[in-house]
């Protein structure tokens, strides 16, 4: 059953913090909403809850217009940014309390919450109270509390911003099993592009309240629709276009007319010798190791940067040494009626 996004808009006060918002949630996918602090992820999410009302727009789950049912009639659970665990009660009980809720005893729950206690892993910490637990085990007991409840859809808000890069890491792949094993919709709130890349099917990119682009990963990465997203996702280099086609550093081979701007990535910059018909002579003035790759800051005579990923630890350029940058046609993306910049 699909989730769709109709026309939706929510204000607050005067300000529309979400506009014209159009979406279809595939059922199954892992489908992340990504922007800026402010951008409307949160009051997004809280509008397909059920916990924040929208002012325009409708929600349709499958066939079913659900717009005005509230929370609890949803079949949607969310975990949210904190734990939200209870600190006086154990992780069973944590665990159990959305079933005793609805009404579940004896048995049936107490087999229901050992199995999904043991599905997260902390079968060895049943008994213990949220303050034994690490941050990444008590991320699980959240997850665990809210799938207990057989929800279809599972709403994350920014669930792993809490904890530190390795054990980020580690629940990245722990979500990504649980979603290929469960087959659930997980709907993910981040602002961590590089998270949303790596774990979703689908990144809808907000930004300001509205929708830039709506897209694989890959897409988006490889075909930004918009100026905004070109430069949101991953590092990039954007060159404005007149009319003709015509850059600061030569004619682009595009079959857009119109302002547009053109997008090259840092890995695809050829250094040196290139027979690209774009290029320009530039002077290396920053490099950044990464350990797997360099990041090289060139400058044109016009006072451009350009910015270049090289593997390793890239050329043996030196610092101030002055070089050829080359842009090859096929490495090039144009953002059509981009405007200027
Ligand atoms: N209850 C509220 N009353 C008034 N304005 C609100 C309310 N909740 C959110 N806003 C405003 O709506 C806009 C979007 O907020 P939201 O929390 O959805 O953004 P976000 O993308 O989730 O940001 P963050 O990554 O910082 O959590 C912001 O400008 C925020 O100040």
């Amino acid at each position: 059953m699909d989730l769709i996004l109709d026309e939706l808009g929510k204000c607050y006060g005067s300000t529309w913090v979400l506009k014209q918002i159009n979406l279809t949630i595939g059922s199954g996918a892992f489908f992340s909403l990504l922007g800026a602090s402010g951008s409307g992820k949160t009051t997004l999410l809280k509008a397909i809850a059920g916990i924040e009302m929208p002012d325009q727009g409708r929600i349709v789950h499958g066939e079913t217009d659900i717009t005005s049912h509230p929370m609890e009639k949803r079949p949607f659970n969310t975990v949210f940014q904190g734990y939200a665990l209870f600190p006086h009660m154990t992780v069973f009980d944590n665990v159990a309390f959305g079933l005793r809720v609805k009404g579940q005893r004896g048995g049936v729950l107490k087999k229901s919450v050992t199995e999904m206690i043991d599905r997260v892993g902390l079968s060895d910490r049943i008994h213990a109270f949220p303050a034994q637990l690490s941050g990444g085990q008590k991320q699980r007991v959240a997850i665990a509390r809210v799938l207990v409840c057989e929800p279809r859809v599972i709403l994350l808000d920014e669930p792993l911003s809490a904890l530190d890069a390795v054990l980020r890491g580690q629940m990245q792949r722990f979500l990504k099993e649980l979603h290929r094993d469960l087959g659930l919709t997980f709907v993910f709130v981040t602002h961590d592009q590089d998270e949303a890349i790596s774990l979703s099917d689908r990144i809808c990119i907000l930004n300001q309240g509205r929708i830039e682009q709506v897209d694989t990963p890959d897409a988006l990465y490889h075909a930004p629709r918009t100026t905004f997203v070109a430069e949101f996702i991953g590092l990039n280099n954007l060159f404005q276009m007149d009319d003709n086609g015509d850059t600061e550093f030569g004619r682009a081979a595009t079959p857009h007319s119109g302002s547009n701007v053109l997008t090259i990535r840092p890995e695809s910059v050829q250094v040196g010798e290139t027979h690209a018909r774009l290029k320009s002579r530039a002077v290396l003035t920053d490099r950044r190791f990464h350990g797997d790759n360099t990041l090289l800051t060139f400058r044109t005579a016009t006072g451009r940067e350009i910015l270049v990923r090289r593997p390793g630890r890239g050329d043996t350029i030196e610092l101030g040494e002055e070089t050829i940058l080359g842009f090859p046609d096929c490495d090039c993306t144009v953002i059509p009626g981009a405007g200027p910049r």
